[in-house]
C-alpha cells in the first residue's frame, strides 16, 4: 500500500509519498544527472535529459525510481496497483515503454503535466522485465506538476490517462472509483455541525473534533484515499515558511501512514506492512525530504548540490537511526 499526493501553497509547490511495505527493495536516495545515458528496450535512449531526484533501487547501474521529481518540477511516484494493473506485448506503431522505464522516460523529458499528456498519447506500457529477478510490478502513477495531477493506469482494456483533481492517489480500486466514493463523504466537515439527526432527539456536542468523526480512520486503500484528501484539503498551510509547510506535509502523509503491527501481510503472516519511508519534495526547488518508520527526523537532500550536468549518478542511503535530541 503507498499514498500519494501533491499540494500548492501561493508559489510553493510540494509532493509528497508513503512506501508501505514489509521488505525493503535497497532503495536509496538517488540523483540522476542530465548525461546519464537512460537506455531503454525499445523507445529511444535519453543521452541528455532533465535531472532526477526520487527514491530508487540501483541495479547494474540503473536507477529503478519508485518515486521522483525532475529539475523542472514535474514529480512523478509508482504505487501498488495489484489485479488491475496490466501490461500488453509489443505493439508496432506505438511508444514500447516497459513499466520500470516510465518513470525516467517521462520525466527525462517533460517539465508539466501537459506535456507528459501528449508524450503518454502514443503509449503502450509493455511487460518486458527489467530482469529475471526484478519482474514488472503491478503499478498505477500519479504526475503532479505547479497546478495539475494526472493518473496513468494501464488496464486489460488499454491505458488510461485521468486528471485528477485532488491530486491524491492510493492503491486499488481504479482512480475513477476512488474519485466517485470521495462523493460518499461530502458532509464530513473540519467544523462541529448542528444536530441534523432529528429536532426531537437532543444530541449533544460532548466533544471537540466530531466533525470529521466519521472520516475513514483503517489502512485500505479507499480509507487512505478519503483521509489524505481531506487531510491535505484542511491542513493549514504557511505562505512563505517552508519549514513550517514541510512539517504539515509531513503531518498529512503521517496520518495515512502504517504503523507497523497493525496490517499483516497474507501471504506472509510473520511479517507487516508499514511506512518504510515518507518523501516530501519540493518541486521549485528540487528539494528531497523524507523520514523513515525508524527515524522521525525530516532529512533533507538537495539536488543542486550535485553537478547535474554529469553523468553518473549519486546515491544516499538512507539514515535510519532515530535522532532523539537530548534536553539535558
Ligand atoms: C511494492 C511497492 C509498492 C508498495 C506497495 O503498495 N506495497 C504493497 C504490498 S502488497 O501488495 O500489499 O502485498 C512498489 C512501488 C515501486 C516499485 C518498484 C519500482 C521500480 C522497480 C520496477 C521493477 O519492474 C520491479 C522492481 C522495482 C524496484 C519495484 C518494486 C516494487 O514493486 C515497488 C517498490
Amino acid at each position: 500500500m503507498c499514498t500519494a499526493l501533491s499540494f500548492q501553497v501561493d508559489n510553493n509547490h510540494y509532493f509528497g509519498r508513503n512506501l508501505d511495505l514489509e521488505l525493503s527493495y535497497g532503495q536509496q536516495v538517488v540523483i540522476t544527472p542530465q548525461n546519464f545515458s537512460f537506455k531503454f528496450r525499445e523507445v529511444a535512449n535519453l543521452d541528455h535529459h532533465f535531472a532526477l531526484i526520487g527514491v530508487a533501487s540501483v541495479v547494474d547501474n540503473y536507477p529503478l525510481y519508485f518515486d521522483a521529481a525532475n529539475d523542472h518540477g514535474l514529480a512523478m511516484g509508482g504505487l501498488n496497483y495489484p489485479d488491475n494493473a496490466y501490461y500488453a506485448d509489443s505493439i508496432s506503431g506505438k511508444d514500447n515503454v516497459a513499466s520500470f522505464e516510465l518513470i525516467p522516460w517521462i520525466l527525462g523529458q517533460c517539465a508539466t503535466v501537459d506535456e507528459a499528456k501528449k508524450l503518454l498519447a502514443n503509449i503502450n506500457i509493455t511487460n518486458q522485465q527489467f530482469s529475471q529477478q526484478l519482474p514488472p510490478s503491478p503499478l498505477h502513477w500519479l504526475i503532479s506538476d505547479h497546478s495539475d495531477s494526472i493518473v496513468v493506469e494501464s488496464d486489460r482494456d488499454g491505458v488510461h490517462v485521468y486528471d485528477n483533481p485532488v491530486g491524491v492517489l492510493t492503491n486499488n480500486p481504479s482512480f475513477p472509483k476512488q474519485l466517485f466514493n470521495l462523493n460518499n463523504y461530502r458532509t464530513i466537515s473540519a467544523a462541529t455541525l448542528p444536530n441534523q439527526f432529528s429536532a426531537q432527539v437532543p444530541l449533544e456536542d460532548y466533544s471537540r473534533g466530531l466533525g470529521p468523526r466519521n472520516l475513514p480512520g483503517g489502512m485500505d486503500s479507499e480509507s487512505r484515499f478519503v483521509r489524505a484528501a481531506f487531510n491535505k484539503y484542511n491542513a493549514t498551510w504557511d505562505q512563505h515558511d517552508e519549514v513550517a509547510n514541510i512539517t504539515e506535509l509531513f503531518h498529512v502523509m503521517h496520518s495515512v501512514e502504517q504503523q507497523s503491527g497493525l496490517d499483516q501481510v497474507a501471504t506472509n503472516p510473520a511479517k507487516f506492512e508499514y511506512t518504510i519511508y515518507t518523501v516530501g519534495y519540493n518541486l521549485d526547488k528540487g528539494l528531497l525530504y523524507y523520514t523513515t518508520y525508524t527515524n522521525n527526523q525530516i532529512n533533507l537532500v538537495n539536488m543542486n548540490k550535485v553537478n547535474l550536468q554529469g553523468n553518473s549518478l549519486t546515491a544516499y542511503p538512507f539514515v535510519n537511526d532515530q535522532a532523539i535530541n537530548n534536553v539535558n
